[in-house]
């Protein structure tokens, strides 16, 4: 099972960052929450740390863990494991998706998501 960081970036205006996937990537277009593959020997703190530096520029600072979410793809298996952070430092600049979007809560569900991130989205949603 390949484990798989991603953040939950909220705003002071408790917005969301939610990222699009290139065509050029798996799941193309689709709409995740920015992160990556955790490498050996590396936490899952550290690696969405050095995720988010690499594909958006910026230092992100975690706020909380919640629970992960373990999806199988037609060709492979992921445990997602989301963090909830807050940017602390640098500007946005998009190096691998095609686009960003920062979202209210109640504009989350409208998005055409990565499937393992629906029920993140939902958790997060839920009171
Ligand atoms: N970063 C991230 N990856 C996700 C999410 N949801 C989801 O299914 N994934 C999948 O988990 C894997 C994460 O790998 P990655 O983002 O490091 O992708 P990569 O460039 O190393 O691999 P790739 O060649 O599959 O694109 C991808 O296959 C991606 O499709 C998500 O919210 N964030």
């Amino acid at each position: 099972m390949i484990k798989v960081t991603c953040a939950l970036i909220v705003d002071e205006q408790d917005r969301v960052l939610a990222a699009q996937r290139s065509k050029k990537m798996s799941l193309p277009l689709k709409w995740e929450f920015p992160g990556g593959k955790i490498e050996p020997n590396e936490t899952a703190e550290n690696c969405l740390v050095r995720e988010i530096k690499e594909e958006l520029n910026i230092e992100v600072q975690i706020s909380k863990e919640l629970p992960s979410n373990i999806h199988t793809y037609p060709k492979m298996t992921i445990e997602l494991i989301p963090f909830i952070c807050k940017h602390i430092n640098g500007d946005i600049i998009l190096r691998e998706h095609a686009n960003f979007q920062w979202l209210c809560k109640n504009e989350l569900l409208a998005l055409d998501w990565a499937d393992a991130d629906v029920p993140i989205v939902y958790r997060y949603l839920k009171p």
